[in-house]
């Protein structure tokens, strides 16, 4: 499932986030069930799941937000140990999120100055370029989504080491949402930074993202770079009776039938023996996502 061989991450930098075994209870219902994984740096991670399957336990693990069972490290730190330490390096976005409200835009940037080491203003208020939001502004008199802006253009200001964004563009309207993943990849991402986001509009992501991870009922079930998804994974799109049958002697990990065709998804099958059957192509990560959580496992044996 998890691939933890050397391969995968640099030699010289040890991994931004490990984790081994990592449990979560909430009372009796375990939520989380052992997870093993490793982030490497400069790496932009998706976290994919259905709700409540345990992206926001598992960033909230990693933020230090929650105590686990088992192994986390960030930053070689224990976050739940040394999480104010720590916070000087990470970033993060919850989909819980909230700004002071009795606060100017400008009294914001100015307190985050003094608490924050790594914060820019400077930074802050070019992010807010081309939105409505003016340092004079009174919080509380933001819309929804330009708090939205607001924060993300706080967090985007901040020189972090790992940026963890939980649901980030909750409210955002289309054309923010794309501006907003174009700028994060264009001016903040650089070799020593490392994301991690989750949203349920994956296809947005899909287009900057390096590795993926599916969680499905808090287990890792699919831990990934995504040339390897490429690599690995084919769609077909078969019309023809007999060339279905022949298609499924292949084992597809996922079959449906959309607007009269019959789409099968496989892991591992050499394209050159499905071409002939119909017309393939890279499944993006929401038909992915929908088959493979609909499986017992997920190709454990032979992922990345
Ligand atoms: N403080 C808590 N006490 C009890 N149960 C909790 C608590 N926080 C989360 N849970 C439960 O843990 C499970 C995972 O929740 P989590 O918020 O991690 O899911 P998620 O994948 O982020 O979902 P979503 O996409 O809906 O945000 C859910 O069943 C949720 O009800």
């Amino acid at each position: 499932m998890t691939d933890l061989s050397p391969t995968t991450s640099p030699a010289v930098q040890p991994p931004i986030v490990t984790a081994r075994g990592l449990r979560k209870r909430f009372g009796r219902k375990e939520i989380l069930h052992g997870l093993d994984f490793d982030i490497p740096a400069g790496r932009i991670y998706g976290l994919v799941g259905h709700n409540g399957a345990g992206k926001t336990t598992t960033l909230n693990a990693m933020l230090g937000l929650t105590n686990c069972e088992g192994t986390i490290r960030v930053l070689g730190e224990d976050p739940f140990a040394r999480r104010a330490q720590l916070m000087e390096n990470v970033a993060f976005i919850s989909d819980v999120a909230s700004l002071p409200r009795f606060m100017r835009v400008r009294e914001l940037f100015a307190l985050l100055t003094n608490i924050h080491p790594n914060f820019s203003p400077e930074k802050a208020r070019q992010f807010l370029e081309g939105t409505d939001i003016r340092p004079e502004m009174k919080i509380k008199t933001l819309s929804k989504g330009m708090m939205a802006q607001l924060h993300l253009a706080v967090v985007m200001a901040i020189d972090a080491k790992l940026l963890v964004l939980d649901e980030p563009t909750l409210g955002l309207d289309i054309t923010y949402r794309k501006r907003f993943y174009r700028r994060l990849l264009e001016d903040y991402m650089t070799e020593e930074r490392t994301l991690i986001i989750t949203t349920h509009q994956v296809d947005e992501i899909e287009f900057m993202l390096s590795d993926i991870m599916f969680i499905r009922d808090g287990d890792l079930i699919l831990h990934m770079q995504m040339e390897t998804v490429n690599d690995k994974f084919t769609q077909l799109v078969v019309n023809d009776n007999e060339k279905q049958a022949e298609a499924r002697k292949y084992g597809p990990v996922y079959e449906e039938t959309r607007f009269g065709q019959t789409v099968m998804i496989f892991d591992g099958v050499d394209r050159a023996s499905l071409e002939p059957l119909g017309k393939i192509s890279t499944p993006t990560l929401s038909d992915l996502f929908v088959a493979l959580m609909q499986r017992p496992t997920a190709n454990p044996e032979t992922a990345q």
